[in-house]
């Protein structure tokens, strides 16, 4: 370490004026900005080396593993923002909750959430169980100079559904039948995962984090009514948490994403966010149209497109920015995480194209 993470360290760009910032404000930007949602770890084989004989959760709270996978993607394909190294399930591990993530399979909880006292039980989250996080994000903000730190939490709705279910799901059912047959538990339920949700981004954010990403990768499995009543106020808690932008609190941006929520995208933007992400099922001018003029959007590209070849990339890639231009401001991403099977080329390689297409100079 002690290495600059970008090549562009002649840059005097504070990361709070850097693109990525200012696209998520829908402020004038030098060209848009482009990171990748999974882009630590996953199919860089320095990750893989780095990780090896290290369980996933036990590397989240090493300080030096942390800032060094981070930086890794930064260094190799030059992207206008690093995403924290952790997980969405941290935050309960850090409090206590019995929870593993299975390689190629993903979270599982030893005891899972199925009845009322159970929800009670719940251990919350302290911030002085975060000392490991405060002192990576640190070390990341100095190490990352003009370039900016997102830090991130799992929504209630998604964590809610690892706890409910033990597991990753698809149908999330037992999840949904607690939530129709035990309403005031659930509110209980989401209520504190919201309290540490906050906790966590707050601690990122008061450690330099220069925006912060909520994800509720699995919202898309309601419909808008039960996530506006059931779910929406529980976000909306964790984003009205990092401070009241109108009064002039702080200027980190908030992203809020979910995968499948081609239906709920207003009210995603509604729950506090000022960038909607968009996964690649429905085009970005029309997500602009359905968000309105209050939010920049962050996505698009089927994350199965860098898998292809050069040709159809480049023309998804292409398809992306110029329907971005829809929006008031635009963050390339994927739809969703890079897939383990990636080239890392094509990963550089789509970060030069937009790069390309959307220099002002
Ligand atoms: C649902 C969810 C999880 N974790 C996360 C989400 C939301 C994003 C999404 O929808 O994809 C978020 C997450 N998980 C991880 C990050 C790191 C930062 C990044 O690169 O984006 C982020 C932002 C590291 C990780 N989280 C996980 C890994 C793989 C662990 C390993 O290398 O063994 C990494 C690098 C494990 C994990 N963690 C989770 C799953 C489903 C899995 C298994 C799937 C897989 O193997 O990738 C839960």
């Amino acid at each position: 370490m002690g290495t600059p993470a970008t090549a562009d360290t002649s840059s005097p760009t504070p990361p709070a004026d850097s693109d990525l910032v200012r696209a998520a404000l829908g402020r004038p930007v030098d060209r848009t900005p482009v990171w990748f949602m999974r882009q630590a770890g996953r199919s860089l084989p320095e990750y893989r080396a780095l990780r090896a004989g290290t369980a996933m959760l036990q590397a989240c709270q090493d300080p030096d593993l942390v800032t060094e996978i981070t930086l890794q993607p930064v260094r190799r394909h030059g992207v206008d923002a690093a995403i924290l190294f952790s997980d969405i399930v941290l935050p309960l591990v850090v409090a206590g909750v019995d929870i593993e993530i299975k390689p190629g399979v993903g979270p599982v909880v030893a005891e899972p959430v199925r009845t009322v006292a159970d929800v009670d039980a719940l251990p919350d989250l302290h911030p002085d169980q975060l000392g490991f996080l405060v002192t990576a994000v640190r070390r990341l903000v100095a190490e990352l100079g003009p370039t900016p730190l997102i830090g991130f939490a799992g929504a209630p709705f998604t964590l809610a559904t690892y706890l409910i279910e033990g597991g990753p799901s698809k149908e999330h059912a037992r999840t949904k039948a607690f939530m129709y047959a035990e309403p005031e538990a659930w509110q209980r339920l989401l209520t504190k995962l919201s309290v540490s949700a906050a906790v966590f981004l707050r601690t990122q954010v008061d450690a330099g984090a220069s925006a912060v990403q909520l994800f509720d990768s699995w919202a898309g499995v309601l419909s808008a009514t039960d996530y506006a009543a059931r779910v929406l106020p529980h976000s909306r808690a964790v984003l009205d948490g990092l401070g009241d932008r109108a009064a002039g609190e702080r200027d980190v941006p908030r992203i809020h994403f979910g995968v499948g929520t081609g239906e709920l995208l207003p009210l995603i933007g509604s729950a506090g966010a000022d960038v909607v992400g968009v996964d690649w099922r429905v085009p970005l001018d029309e997500a602009a149209r359905r968000v309105g003029p209050g939010y920049s959007l962050q996505g698009n590209l089927d994350p199965a497109v860098l898998l292809a070849d050069r040709d159809t990339l480049d023309a998804e890639v292409r398809r992306v920015v110029e329907q971005g231009r829809a929006a008031r401001g635009h963050v390339f991403n994927l739809g969703h995480g890079v897939l383990p099977d990636t080239d890392p080329g094509a990963i550089t390689h789509v970060v030069e194209l937009v790069h390309e297409l959307t220099s002002r100079a």
